[in-house]
């Protein structure tokens, strides 16, 4: 099965090569598919760099590239069991969160087909009644767009349909680990009458198929979703050709928990915001940040929770979270959790691979919770990306907001407390790009998301989201042109009233 769509066709890799992909849940093949080498990905950049410079799709008006993107819409919500069945294999996650994620990937499709249907100008009073200004956005041209495996269609959506209600073409590069959902994606903009040339799909590993998407002088913009030093080489790589670069990027979030919190809600939170999907989600509340006089009682009870929590494959029923994404992840998380306990932190429950029954199959590790941490640790600093939480203790406000913004990263966190003004104070003080108070995980595609700090430059969904598709031109109209004479000419002489009634162009 041919599986890069370049140019409008469905094209196998031209060297040949290919890549299994297996359930991570329980190592089952869920399908093979082409591997794309530099040269496929050169194909697809000249595809949609012709289709920007000639085809139709930048020129046509917003609100037919809008209703194509409600279509797109619809037919994510036909096909929505499939797609979901596709992500939970791809990924090892629960069958009833990928078809969470389809919703959320059609709301996303949905917003900007109906928020994004106009043309985007603004008139600029010059104070003057012989010019006429105007700012108006377009499209920037050819964008790679790079995303991870852990939320493979629902990051791929937030870059997809601002980029091409704004009326750029694109090369999408997904996760290599799951590739299944954005081929998918790709017939239903076929489908949905995206012209040939205008989004191209290209699989395959960073190093060789993703390398040109950040090097090649005919793309204008790189979107880029995944880890820190990833998003680090990109932007070098970009810096050679003044790329427009956004950059939504790892996170090591801290979830404060004061003791006059609803309890219950802040206990059952503290378990989702980091055992959600094993914990591999950017945002996750792998710190959690509580104040000492409730310490002991809320991780007595952290622990027991975190224990009991069982762990499945995408059809298990029974399971309340998944397996890792793959093996060498699994490692990694593993020696996160050895390494935290060597710097000293208290190895509560969990902390080493499950091989109960058919667990031994898949990357399954338990829920795992690291007590008497501190910011000194590098387990506190850095993203383990699976299903730890880390623990440290404040004595009041002005600690809490301290020690929560000791990072290098700044992408999300939460604040639990009965006292709105100090939940207020607290939230307005965090250095991340999302708070949530008495809350934790909602995100929406009408409110902007992305990181401050080493989580990210540029945010995704919301105004600001689509803006990062557009240049921005302003378009100065002189209504009675005239000469400026400010080198002087033939006629300096003869003309000075007229001059001065145009005023001088230069200002
Ligand atoms: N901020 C957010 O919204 C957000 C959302 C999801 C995931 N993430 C982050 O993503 C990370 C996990 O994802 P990952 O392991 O897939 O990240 P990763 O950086 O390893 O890979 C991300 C993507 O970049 C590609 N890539 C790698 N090297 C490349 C290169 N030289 N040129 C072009 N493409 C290249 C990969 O093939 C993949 O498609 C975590 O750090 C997580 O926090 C962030
Ligand atoms: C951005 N989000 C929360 C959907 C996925 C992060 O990994």
């Amino acid at each position: 099965m041919s599986s890069l769509y370049i140019g409008g066709s469905w094209v196998r890799a031209r060297a040949g090569g290919t890549r299994e992909i297996r359930c991570p849940a329980d190592g089952s093949l869920v399908g093979t598919v082409d591997e794309a080498s530099a040269a496929d990905t050169e194909a697809a950049i000249a595809a949609a760099r012709e289709a920007f410079d000639e085809g139709p799709w930048p020129h046509l008006p917003t609100a037919e590239r809008a209703d194509v993107l409600l279509k797109v819409a619809d037919l994510l919500q036909r096909d929505k069991a499939d797609i979901a069945r596709m992500e939970s294999l791809d990924t090892g996650k629960r069958l009833a969160e990928g078809e969470y994620d389809v919703d959320d990937v059609t709301s996303v499709f949905r917003h900007y087909g109906e928020s994004a249907r106009s043309e985007s100008e603004r008139s600029v009073d010059v104070g003057r009644d012989d010019v006429e200004s105007r700012v108006v956005h377009e499209p920037i041209g050819v964008c790679a767009l790079i995303t991870p495996w852990n939320y493979p269609l629902l990051q791929v959506a937030w870059k997809v349909a601002p980029c091409l209600v704004a009326g750029n073409t694109f090369v999408l590069k997904p996760s290599e680990l799951t590739p299944h959902t954005a081929i998918h994606l790709m017939r239903l903009l076929e489908e949905a009458g995206v012209p040939a040339g205008v989004a191209n799909l290209v699989l395959g590993a960073g190093a060789d198929a993703g390398a040109p998407l950040s090097t090649d002088p005919r793309v204008d913009l790189v979107s880029f979703t995944g880890g820190v030093e990833t998003g680090k080489r990109l932007m070098v790589n970009s810096a050679a050709t003044v790329k427009k670069i956004a950059l939504e990027l790892g996170g090591k979030n801290p979830n404060i928990v004061f003791a006059d919190a609803d309890r219950e809600a802040a206990l059952d939170n503290a378990l989702t915001a980091v055992f959600l999907h094993s914990g591999q989600v950017c945002s996750a509340g792998a710190r959690l940040l509580v104040e000492e006089s409730l310490h002991d009682e809320l991780v007595a009870e952290i622990v027991k929770r975190a224990a009991a929590i069982r762990l499945g494959g995408p059809f298990d029923a029974d399971a309340e979270t998944g397996a890792l994404i793959s093996e060498a992840h699994l490692d990694k998380v593993t020696a996160y959790v050895d390494m935290a306990v060597a710097e000293g932190a208290r190895l509560l429950v969990g902390g080493a691979r499950a091989t109960e029954g058919d667990l031994a199959d898949g990357y399954f590790f338990p829920p795992t919770v690291l007590d008497d941490c501190d910011t000194t640790m590098r387990c506190v600093q850095e993203e383990s990306f699976g299903p730890v939480v880390t623990i440290e203790t404040f004595r009041d406000e002005e600690e809490a907001v301290r020690l929560a913004n000791d990072s290098v990263y700044g992408l999300a966190g939460a604040v639990w407390t009965s006292d709105e003004s100090k939940g207020e104070r607290v939230a307005r003080r965090m250095r991340m790009g999302t708070v949530w108070i008495n809350d934790y995980h909602p995100y929406v595609a009408q409110a902007e998301w992305g990181g401050y700090k080493q989580s990210g430059i540029g945010r995704e969904l919301g105004a600001a989201g689509l803006e990062e598709y557009r240049e921005t031109k302003h378009i100065w109209r002189n209504l009675k042109p005239a000469p400026s004479e400010w080198f002087g000419s033939s006629s300096a002489d003869g003309d000075d009233d007229a001059n001065e009634e145009n005023g001088a162009a230069h200002g």
